[in-house]
């Protein structure tokens, strides 16, 4: 994904292989550009190690929208068969309402933008709100925004356990996304008070234990929630073991 040189469209066998889904041309190009952006960005912010193309690829893009996939094409069938030998849990995408211009994603902890700009150019129907605390990230963002065009996302700055019990902000999105930010029932505790009833908090994990998951499932009982699955997958190239932790807001 060098400035010359595109990786992507070598990569769009796996999008469609591993999500049913690939981006057009024009995503194509808005993720080079987010690339060669954040590639800049990182001369004089300390936004990101992972600035090798391959990498960048897998880590920030294929992870960020491998969390969405049932908003995507959903998870292909050749996977499916793969993952049920396996004794895996699968996503039951009759659940998801599909994105629309009220869809609301909000990116807790979005660092340099991940996993929310990557979905915010996936899904351009969607609106897609991205906090963080960290001041110089969110004014990183703004401009980021601003310079590629992308009229379907937002920022908040700010901490979350604050910004989750504002008026405004609370029961207030359809969506919310967690990746790397703390351990899981921390985050839990951060995203739910965001959604609506009915709302999904996806946690974005490499390795899992039983431990975590009891810990969580008490946390999410708490809140008035429930966990609604937990997907193990490996990430394409480097086969990175991952989870991604479906929690569904009952009451508001
Ligand atoms: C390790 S980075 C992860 C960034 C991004 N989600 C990713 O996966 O690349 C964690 C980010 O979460 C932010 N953060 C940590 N605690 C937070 C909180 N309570 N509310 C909002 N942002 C928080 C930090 O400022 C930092 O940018």
């Amino acid at each position: 994904m060098e400035e010359s040189h595109s990786i992507l469209p070598e990569m769009c066998e796996i999008w469609q292989q591993t999500l049913n889904w690939q981006p057009s041309i024009a995503q194509q190009a808005q993720f080079q550009r987010l690339y060669e952006a954040i590639v800049a960005g990182n001369q004089k912010l300390n936004l990101t190690r992972i600035t090798a193309p391959e990498e960048f690829w897998e880590k920030h893009l294929w992870d960020s929208l491998r969390g969405i996939a049932p908003f995507l094409g959903g998870v292909s069938e050749g996977d499916k068969e793969d993952r049920e030998d396996k004794e895996e849990l699968l996503l039951s995408t009759s659940e998801f309402r599909i994105p629309n211009s009220e869809f609301r994603i909000l990116d807790i902890g979005t660092g340099a933008g991940f996993p929310g700009i990557p979905v915010a150019i996936a899904l351009p129907d969607a609106e897609v709100t991205l906090l963080d605390s960290t001041q110089k990230k969110v004014a990183f963002l703004n401009s980021l925004i601003t310079e590629m065009s992308l009229q379907n996302a937002r920022t908040l700055v700010g901490r979350a356990e604050s910004i989750n019990k504002q008026f405004q902000q609370s029961n207030n999105y359809d969506i919310a996304l967690v990746r790397a930010v703390a351990a899981a029932d921390i985050c839990a505790n951060y995203a739910l008070p965001f959604l609506r009833s009915e709302g999904l908090a996806i946690l974005y994990r490499g390795n899992w234990s039983q431990d975590e998951e009891k810990t969580l499932e008490a946390t999410v009982k708490k809140l008035g929630g429930k966990i609604e699955n937990i997907e193990k997958f490996t990430t394409p190239l480097s086969h990175g073991m991952r989870h991604c932790i479906y929690l569904r807001k009952i009451n508001s």
